[in-house]
């Protein structure tokens, strides 16, 4: 069984068509980058994975539930990194967690483990206004794995984090990867992209144009002495 599952995805936005009939599974313990030009369909199918969108066809599913047909599951078993996410700015960072660890049902226990994690202990009494963008991103990945969730779905995840951060982070997805968990990923940056997933999916204009590993994408740029963004550029066109 895939962890994330999408099977005939359409949606329009008005005279729109954000998506036009997509398809593809992620296995558990993979890791898929969505790679897509502006407009291509990224988010709309994040946010449809993530149950937050309806598609006006075909169906999503994570860890086996339809997200639509079973919500309840489907989002216990799913972590979801928006684009520029946005805590409760007025609560701390500890108090983000601790309200995130009680809809989670989860210990007292998994709030400091997650300030460890992201090493953010020194700000947990912060408020997350008071953060700096790169701070509160990291509040924002603890926000999304603190339940160690089997299906990842990240946006942009390295935006704005240090270089150490970044790397702390990257090592932590690859974590939760190793023990089994899907890591599905939206980025305008290759390299991000490579650090992150062993495959890519590119979309443009709301369908899958290809898929593959990234070595094979490596591979073409090599054979073309060109660079990957070279290759992935002119798949998107
Ligand atoms: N709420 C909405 N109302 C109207 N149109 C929308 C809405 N959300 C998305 N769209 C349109 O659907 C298409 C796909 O948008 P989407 O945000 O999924 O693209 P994306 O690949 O994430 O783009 P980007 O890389 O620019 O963030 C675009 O043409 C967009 O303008």
């Amino acid at each position: 069984m895939g962890c994330i599952r999408a099977e005939g995805l359409v949606k329009r936005f008005g005279s729109v068509a954000a998506l036009s009939g997509v398809s593809f599974e992620v296995g558990c313990g993979e890791s898929v980058a969505l790679l897509g030009p502006n407009g291509a369909g990224k988010s709309t199918t994040l946010r449809i994975l993530a149950g937050l969108l309806k598609p006006d066809a075909g169906r999503a599913a994570v860890c086996g539930y339809d997200v639509q047909a079973r919500p309840r599951e489907a989002k216990a078993c799913l972590g979801f990194l928006p684009e520029d996410a946005v805590p409760f700015l007025n609560l701390t960072v500890r108090e983000n967690l601790q309200y995130m660890a009680v809809l989670r049902g989860l210990p007292d226990s998994a709030v400091d483990e997650a300030l460890k994690l992201l090493g953010i202990e020194e700000l947990a009494d912060r408020t997350a206004a008071s953060l700096s963008r790169g701070n509160r991103q990291r509040l924002a990945i603890a926000l999304a794995v603190m339940h160690k969730p089997r299906v990842l779905l990240l946006d942009e995840p390295l935006n704005y984090l240090d270089i150490p951060a970044q790397q702390d982070s990257v090592k932590l997805f690859q974590s939760l990867k190793s023990s089994g968990s899907a890591i599905f990923v939206s980025t305008h940056i290759m390299s991000v992209a490579e650090r992150l997933a062993d495959k890519a999916l590119v979309i443009n204009r709301g369908r899958i144009v290809w898929q593959g590993p990234m070595d094979e994408l490596r591979e073409k740029a090599a054979d073309a002495g060109e660079r990957i963004e070279d290759v992935v550029a002119r798949l998107m066109r």
